[in-house]
């Protein structure tokens, strides 16, 4: 529990030592849960501006965890240059219950985003069709898109906060990394790593590929392996700014804003429905009652590490939105879904292979 002298960079180092893990091929998903105007953009981005520029007043101080994880995962990748990942970036919003590519690239998407839709695939993966992704070489390239994506984010004033976000923000880093093969020598990988965490590595990257984007970089040819290529591996990390939770009696929305606030309440509740139901281990879950617990379904409910910020106002004021926002957080602790498992290796059955 954080009081309100703490700083960003202490909240940062709780989600600091995560970021080890989609280097290592674990995907990881830091979201900020709140009421509304309680400050989960200032968590995430740190104080910024309407055109999406953050603005720390003090550089050292303000940053939010975003460009700090940024920062800390090219650092973290930097650290092994015979291994660099291909890290590419999708910014999505999800706005009365769609979901808006904020990277397309169209004459749309210079307003508001192109709308998209999200599947599951064969292989049981959730993913947006069709969605735009960069690839990125660093933090400040990764920020820049940032910035751009927060540009077309929906905002609206309410009495509560005005400078409203009536989105949900969901950016996403995907790291694609050529992985060891059994039964194959992979000289990158077996000169640079040490024994022990090669062959755990093998095990677990290989069994964790995913179907690669489209894109310049492919991976190298394997002599002797039957597909004559290497595997990829995919980890995702998911930087998740919610929209919050809002009372209209307090907020005193109308019109369009107010559809806005039922959609984000809806969705929200929601989300608190699918982890009630995975802290109970029930079989079903209803991860497509919206489109927010769709997108999410492989974070909330795979083997993904995920840490939930919980923003609380201290305002007597807020009360009952205090108590809600607590409520969910006791949700979200009581799921227990053990340590983030080590994907099948190569030889069993379900592997994902990008080929
Ligand atoms: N720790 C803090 N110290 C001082 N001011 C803060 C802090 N956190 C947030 N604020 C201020 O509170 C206001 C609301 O913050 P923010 O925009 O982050 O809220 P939010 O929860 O994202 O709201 P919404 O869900 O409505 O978008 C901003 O003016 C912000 O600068």
């Amino acid at each position: 529990v954080y009081g309100p002298a703490e700083s960003q960079s202490a909240v940062f180092g709780d989600v600091c030592s995560l970021l080890t893990s989609p280097v290592d091929g674990y995907d990881v998903c830091v979201m900020a849960y709140g009421q509304t105007g309680s400050g989960k953009s200032c968590t995430m981005l740190g104080p910024h501006s309407d055109d999406g520029h953050i603005l720390p007043l003090d550089p050292q101080n303000d940053l939010g965890i975003i460009p700090r994880v940024a920062e800390e995962l090219f650092r973290l990748i930097l650290e092994n240059p015979s291994r660099i990942p291909k890290v590419e970036v999708s910014i999505v919003e999800i706005y009365n219950n769609d979901i808006f590519d904020l990277l397309a690239k169209d004459s749309i998407a210079a307003v508001s985003g192109v709308k998209r839709e999200v599947t599951t695939a064969k292989d049981g993966w959730t993913e947006v069709a069709l969605l735009a992704s960069e690839a990125v070489g660093s933090a400040s390239k990764l920020m820049e898109l940032v910035r751009g994506g927060l540009q077309l984010r929906a905002k609206h004033p309410t009495l509560v906060h005005a400078d409203s976000s009536r989105s949900h923000l969901i950016i996403t880093v995907t790291l694609t990394t050529a992985a060891c093969s059994n039964g194959t020598v992979d000289r990158a990988c077996s000169a640079t790593l040490p024994r022990e965490r090669t062959e755990a590595g093998r095990a677990r990257r290989a069994g964790r590929s995913r179907r690669a984007s489209q894109g310049a970089w492919a991976p190298q040819p394997v002599p002797g392996h039957p597909a004559g290529r290497a595997e990829q591996v995919q980890a995702r990390l998911q930087l998740v700014d919610l929209a919050g939770s809002e009372c209209t009696g307090v907020s005193g929305v109308t019109g369009s804003a107010l559809r806005e606030t039922v959609c984000i309440n809806r969705s929200l509740a929601a989300l608190a429905d699918v982890l009630g139901a995975l802290s109970e281990h029930r079989g079903h879950v209803l991860y497509r009652n919206s489109r927010l617990t769709h997108l999410l379904q492989d974070c909330l409910g795979g083997n993904a590490k995920l840490l939930v910020i919980l923003r609380i106002s201290p305002s007597q004021r807020h009360l009952a939105q205090m108590l809600q926002g607590l409520g969910f957080g006791i949700r979200a602790r009581q799921v227990q879904r053990g340590p983030a498992k080590r994907p099948p290796s190569s030889q069993t059955e379900g592997k994902r292979r990008l080929d």
